[in-house]
């Protein structure tokens, strides 16, 4: 007999002492006693020399299967289901719709600026943001619907028997809805909101594999459209994401290669037509790819986290810049468009004083620019972050003015000094009466803030008269130049008097 508790004894005595029944002789399997699920085996021999009873205490061993069990089907950190077990119950719940004939949603979610968290806060704090997230989705989703984590930000729900596609759309609404609310971590509040993509069988997909796939896809395309949404899959997507991702294979072997380049275009004073500063713009001609404009491949990066390399990149490179310019006697004032990644990194402020104390660079000559939506997503941070970029002697500059917000509120709360008015009022100058009118309240506004005024997209002398008629000081546009190489732009400054 082996490692028996007490209780145990009776029922191998008891056993022991039974007269050999038929059914006796062969072993008996299980045995519950006091409840614990116990291997009792009797070999009983029919002249009754030899009778062994074999009690085993399996308690330990059946509680040691169901945790490998729990560990192999559930995430260790959030103890939702894994990807393993989300498999599982989208197979049988498509199973069940092919018999009902109902739908099954497939939802597929993605924090955004995760990575920032991380960054910002540490790993401790992004595994604390990612135990909450999984906390609110599951109180926003019914009992029978499957949440799980895939790994890193990345969660997936399973909505089955729905009767309607509108219903997981609903669903979508709510859950982003809900994601949209700060988390308190470290005495701070927090915001990482999500982009959901949707796939539906039998609409899209068939089979589990394609239809968290495509979900995925959908989910990419939320991001790329502006993060915070959700996108339902189509068949058009399924090709756009081969090229995004070819799109990020090549654009990651481009920056390791140092193909990418940096061009400047030309701010120029609407009175005196000189040169008075540059927008530093990305530029990539690729071996296979030909050109490819950054309209296209920064959301590509965007959404794929290389936007921080990218962007680190191009401060330093603008920077190296600037300190060169200046020391070549030709200071000039350069642009670096910020990311909104970039700028929710909380510690943005110190890598550009990093990049300024690197290269030389006095922090006069840069100028951060941001775009209203940028700055007002977060505006507390937003604040901070400025305040800090202002104090380093920076610059900041709010792109595409008049298209987001519009807040008048926030250019009295922001340490902002120039404005740019969109290049989609310009366009319509001077034939559409509404940008005209547009225009010309942004000039008035920027004058009364005492904000110096870019006019961006300028391509007509009509367009030039314009805003020299109504007091705008700087413009950038093709009528000038269009974004040209350090070379050209150097020797167009020998050429022109720098203020
Ligand atoms: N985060 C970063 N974003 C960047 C960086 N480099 C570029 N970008 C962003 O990509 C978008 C497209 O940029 P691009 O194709 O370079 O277009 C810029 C100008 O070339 C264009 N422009 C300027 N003048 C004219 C004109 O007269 N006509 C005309 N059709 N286009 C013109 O406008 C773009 C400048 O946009 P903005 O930044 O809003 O001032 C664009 O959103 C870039 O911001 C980067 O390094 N980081």
């Amino acid at each position: 007999m082996t490692r028996v508790p007490g209780y145990l004894y009776k029922v191998a005595a008891h056993l022991l002492h039974a007269t050999f029944h038929a059914s006796l002789r062969r072993p008996l399997k299980w045995l519950r006693v006091q409840g614990l699920r116990e291997k009792v085996t009797l070999n009983a021999v029919p002249d009754g020399v030899l009778r062994i009873v074999c009690v085993h205490d399996l308690s330990e061993r059946k509680k040691f299967e169901e945790s490998l069990r729990y560990q192999a089907t559930h995430d260790e950190l959030t103890g939702l289901p894994n990807r393993w077990l989300f498999h599982l119950h989208l197979s049988q719940a498509l199973v069940r719709a092919r018999r009902t004939g109902l739908r099954v949603a497939v939802l597929f979610l993605d924090l955004d600026y995760f990575r920032s968290v991380n960054d910002s806060f540490g790993h401790t704090t992004g595994d604390a943001l990612l135990v909450q997230v999984g906390t609110r989705i599951r109180s926003t989703l019914r009992e029978n619907d499957t949440l799980a984590r895939l790994g890193g930000d990345e969660f997936a729900i399973l909505l089955a028997d729905m009767k309607n596609v509108d219903e997981a759309v609903r669903v979508a609404s709510k859950l982003l809805l809900s994601l949209q609310a700060s988390y308190r971590l470290q005495d701070q509040d927090v915001y990482s909101g999500g982009s959901l993509g949707l796939a539906f069988y039998p609409d899209d997909a068939q089979d589990s594999d394609t239809l968290l796939r495509y979900a995925d896809m959908a989910m990419y395309q939320a991001k790329q459209a502006g993060r915070g949404g959700y996108a339902c899959y189509s068949q058009e997507m399924d090709l756009r994401g081969h090229e995004n991702m070819r799109l990020h294979t090549r654009l990651k072997e481009a920056m390791a290669q140092g193909i990418l380049q940096l061009h400047y275009q030309p701010q120029v004073d609407v009175e005196s037509g000189a040169i008075v500063g540059a927008e530093a713009l990305l530029r990539w001609h690729d071996p296979e790819l030909g050109h490819v404009s950054p309209a296209r491949f920064i959301p590509v990066a965007e959404a794929t986290g290389l936007i921080l390399p990218l962007s680190d990149w191009v401060l330093e490179t603008a920077c190296q810049q600037i300190a060169a310019w200046t020391q070549a006697g030709t200071p000039l004032r350069v642009a670096v468009n910020v990311s909104a990644q970039q700028f929710r990194q909380r510690n943005l402020p110190e890598q550009v004083r990093a990049a300024l104390a690197r290269t030389g660079a006095q922090a006069q000559w840069l100028d951060i620019e941001i775009t209203e939506s940028v700055a007002m997503t977060q505006p507390a941070q937003a604040r901070e972050q400025l305040d800090a970029l202002v104090g380093l002697g920076c610059r900041i500059a709010l792109d595409d003015f008049g298209t987001g917000y519009s807040s008048l509120a926030y250019l009295k709360a922001l340490p902002v000094s120039k404005l740019k008015i969109d290049k989609s009022f310009m366009d319509g100058i001077p034939q559409d009466a509404n940008d005209v009118a547009i225009s010309r309240a942004i000039i008035a506004l920027a004058k009364s803030l005492g904000l110096t005024l870019v006019a961006e997209g300028v391509e007509t002398d009509a367009q030039l008269a314009f805003l020299r008629q109504y007091g705008c000081e700087v413009y950038q546009g093709w009528l000038f130049a269009k974004a040209m190489t350090v070379q050209e732009l150097t020797s167009r400054l020998h050429g022109v008097q720098v203020p």
